[in-house]
């Protein structure tokens, strides 16, 4: 089970939550977010990151930037992996490939129902809620088990709380949180990101046992 801490926004909490078992950590650079990171503090933690732990996907967290100028931003302050919020299609996705070639597209079945096909292009499709960064659970009933077919990463309102559910009845590769382990917007709380990891890897080797059984 792969997991992503989302939103963090200086260099020792980053790494923290990476001796927590976090596989990804995100930054988010979007104006109007509890969580929105300046370029020096944002170049600060992939440098952390990438010295102490470079097998660790560094992702920057864009919503309606321009597919280029947000790929420009990436690769510019270091890091590994493009995060495309704000409606962003398939030539998005190409466009920003050509400055940083690790793209994952955010997307909603509100959306985009299209996603039931279980076809998609780009590294990773993260299915969200229709308010990212929101905390606002949504319907992971409306997913069918295993629809989408190969490594999707689900996110929207997981909390430490919820995720072994969701994670059981959705059969996703990933998860990624943000709101959920934070005591305050914007403020990451280390016992419920040590809790969040913990129940996500938990309710994914109950889903490998089940299915051995
Ligand atoms: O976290 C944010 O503030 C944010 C802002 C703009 C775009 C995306 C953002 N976060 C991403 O939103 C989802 C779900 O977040 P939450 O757990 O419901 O708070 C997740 O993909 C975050 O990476």
């Amino acid at each position: 089970m792969y997991v992503k801490i989302c939103g963090l926004r200086d260099p020792d909490t980053a790494l923290r939550a990476v001796e927590l078992g976090a596989d990804a950590i995100g930054v988010v650079m979007s104006a109007g977010s509890p969580r929105d990171t300046p370029a020096p503090d944002a170049a600060r933690i992939t440098a952390a990151l990438s010295d102490a732990a470079p097998e660790v996907d560094r992702v920057l967290v864009v919503r309606h930037t321009p597919a280029a100028d947000a790929a420009d931003l990436a690769s510019r302050l270091g890091f590994t992996v493009l995060q495309l919020h704000g409606g962003h299609g398939a030539a998005d996705v190409s466009t920003a490939q050509l400055r940083i070639p690790r793209v994952w597209r955010a997307t909603s079945l509100a959306s985009d129902p299209q996603l039931r096909a279980g076809e998609f292009s780009e590294e990773r499709l993260l299915v969200d809620g229709t308010r990212p960064g929101s905390g606002e659970p949504w319907d992971f009933d409306a997913i069918s088990p295993d629809a989408l077919g190969r490594g999707w990463i689900l996110a929207g309102g997981l909390t430490p709380e919820n995720v072994a559910a969701a994670v059981a009845q959705t059969g996703c590769w990933g998860v990624d949180v943000s709101s959920g382990v934070e005591s305050a917007p914007g403020v990451k709380d280390i016992d419920r990101i040590a809790r969040f990891i913990r129940a996500a890897r938990g309710a994914a080797l109950s889903n490998e046992s089940s299915s051995d059984a």
